[in-house]
């Protein structure tokens, strides 16, 4: 290991403790059971981790959770407490030497092959490729499902919204209110830094995962304060000459003659508002950034902030911006930016045109798009419950299937041909057009040689005959890497912040109309010729004749 990975490795923050053997479901173990007693100690399996169907009516998915699918491999130990509470759980018959099997199990014998986290994929190929003893590998599938499905889930979205918001719009996660739980919570935190948001509100994924932690207050902090009376200190020291200055004072005289620019009487707006902004200026006067729709954004709020706002610049300091609430927000963020310009205009303070406009209430996909249309003046948006539930989508199908056994081809048959599945042990490849643009995913059985660039590929639907291409690659990548090997973290994931970037970068190697988010179109994924051959030979081996009377 280099220097460089033995720091990644160091910086690798800790798994969050409820991932551990027994995150799974019971048919696992039952199976490793039954597996177990009829001798299949020492076989050895292949089994693929993909989904079927793309979240969100999209036509890509960001994969994500492969760090922490490593960290739970390394860490996989049954304790002694897990083993007696599988003894107390387990039918009575069970042998007791089941248990000190079980006790003694370690992935080391498991080779892990992945795609890397933070590139964008798609149905059918395979994120995971685990092989090694059956017994092991099977007892991986549900804990591995978990780690991955939502963590792509929430990439993808949060992908999605960076895509709807342009890049020159921050955006902050404020979930964890409304997210699945605390694990929920955490998770969500991580996978939107990941898939493009800039920030969390929640403070232990900001310690945990080292990701920016921003807030702003609630309307709480606002509704505590009645009157000016409530304001038991109005003093604070010049930012450079350390002079004392009165913010109260200052701010009510800023009041007046705002009031005069913008054409809105002081008498209107609250005192009890003013009192609260002027204490949390107190408290963070670098870091001024107010909520002014408790009451009314027009009447009261903007007009309290920017005296504030002017009183705190002649103490030598820069208020930061608003968040509005509620209300039309593209409405509401024109009228706030006009208002900032009248009195950067007025008072001959240009910065104070530039002040940050947060939004936030109830945040999705479509309300951005919209609020694009609507010609909005938001740098910031804050977004919770639709980002973090995932609500347009609430699971991602991702699904763990054998492949080969002892080295022979599974293949899993349906009546829905899209859920038949690729049997074999196999390789992925992304083929890249001239113009820099992925073209098509290829998969292959292990055994072909790789596809070469400027050589033509006969590109095959793996169902469909007549559905075929020749393809001349520019550019060939493949896809896997083995990133778990000989009880060891083979490769080692890239850091949380060159994840982020690589989710940007994949995406930039895929074209516009496949990103789209009305009616995308869906990118292509196909076999090779012998692989075509091949699941079909396999297919009618394996479909019983029926027989007709
Ligand atoms: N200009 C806009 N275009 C489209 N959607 C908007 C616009 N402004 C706000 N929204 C969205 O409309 C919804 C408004 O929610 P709601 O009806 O609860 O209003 P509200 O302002 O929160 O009401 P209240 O002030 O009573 O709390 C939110 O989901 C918000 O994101
Ligand atoms: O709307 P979301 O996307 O979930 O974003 C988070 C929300 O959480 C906060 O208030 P909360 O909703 O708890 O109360 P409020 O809306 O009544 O202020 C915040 O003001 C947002 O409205
Ligand atoms: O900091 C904020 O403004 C915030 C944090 C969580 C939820 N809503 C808002
Ligand atoms: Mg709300």
């Amino acid at each position: 290991m280099s220097g460089e990975e033995l720091n990644i490795k160091r910086t690798m923050a800790r798994q969050n403790g409820i991932v551990q053997p027994l995150l799974t479901d019971l048919y696992q173990i039952t199976m490793a059971y039954a597996y177990w007693k009829s001798g299949k100690v020492n076989d050895v399996a292949v089994f693929d981790l993909f989904f079927r169907t793309n979240p969100f009516q999209g036509e890509f998915t960001i994969f994500a959770g492969l760090e922490e699918c490593l960290k739970f491999l390394e860490n996989f130990h049954y304790s002694d407490s897990d083993i007696e509470y599988l003894r107390q759980t387990l039918p009575e018959n069970i042998e007791p030497e089941f248990f000190a099997y079980l006790k003694d199990l370690t992935c080391k014998d498991i080779r892990v092959s992945a795609i890397e986290e933070g590139s964008v994929v798609f149905p059918r190929v395979p994120l995971l490729r685990v092989e090694g003893p059956l017994i092991v590998a099977q007892l991986l599938e549900t804990t591995l499902l978990t780690l991955v499905n939502f963590a792509s889930l929430m990439a993808t979205n949060a992908a999605r919204y960076r895509m709807v918001a342009g890049k020159n719009v921050s955006l902050l996660e404020f979930g964890l209110r409304r997210a699945q739980g605390p694990d929920g919570g955490l998770s969500a935190s991580k996978y939107a830094y990941i898939g493009g948001f800039d920030g969390t509100s929640n403070v232990l994924a900001g310690k945990m995962f080292n990701i920016p932690v921003r807030g702003t207050h609630a309307h709480s902090f606002v509704t505590s304060f009645s009157t000016l009376e409530d304001l038991h200190s109005v003093m604070i020291g010049h930012a450079e000459t350390q002079k004392s200055c009165n913010l109260l004072e200052m701010s009510l005289e800023w009041r007046k003659r705002v009031s005069a620019v913008i054409d809105i009487s002081p008498e209107e707006a609250s005192d009890g508002e003013l009192a609260a902004l002027i204490s949390y200026a107190l408290a963070f006067p670098s870091g001024f950034l107010a909520l002014v729709d408790t009451y009314d954004v027009k009447r009261s709020g903007l007009l309290n902030f920017c005296a504030v706002a002017l009183a705190l610049h002649d103490c030598g300091y820069r208020a930061v911006g608003i968040r509005i609430d509620s209300g039309d927000l593209a409405y509401l963020s024109v009228l706030a930016r006009e208002t900032f310009e009248s009195i950067a205009e007025a008072f001959k303070l240009p910065w104070f045109s530039k002040l940050t406009i947060v939004a936030s209430n109830d945040i999705n996909e479509e309300t951005i798009l919209s609020l694009n249309e609507q010609g909005h003046k938001i740098d910031c948006f804050g977004i919770g419950t639709h980002l973090v539930t995932c609500q347009r989508q609430p699971a991602l199908g991702c699904v763990y299937k054998l492949t080969e056994i002892n080295g022979q081809p599974r293949i899993k048959l349906s009546q829905d041909v899209g859920k038949v599945t690729i049997p074999g042990h196999k390789e992925a490849y992304r083929l890249f057009g001239a113009d820099g643009h992925a073209l098509i995913d290829l998969l292959q059985r292990s055994s072909e040689p790789a596809p070469e660039v400027g050589q033509k590929v006969l590109c095959r639907h793996p169902f469909q005959e007549s559905k075929r291409a020749y393809v001349i690659p520019s550019k060939v990548e493949h896809l896997y890497k083995v990133y778990w090997k000989d009880g060891i973290i083979y490769t080692m994931p890239k850091p949380l912040h060159e994840v982020r970037e690589r989710v940007q970068s994949s995406l930039r190697t895929l074209r516009q109309d496949i990103k789209r988010n009305l009616n995308p179109t869906p990118y292509k994924v196909a076999v090779s010729d012998d692989l075509y051959n091949f699941i079909h030979d396999l297919w009618l081996q394996n479909a019983p004749i029926g027989e007709l009377s």
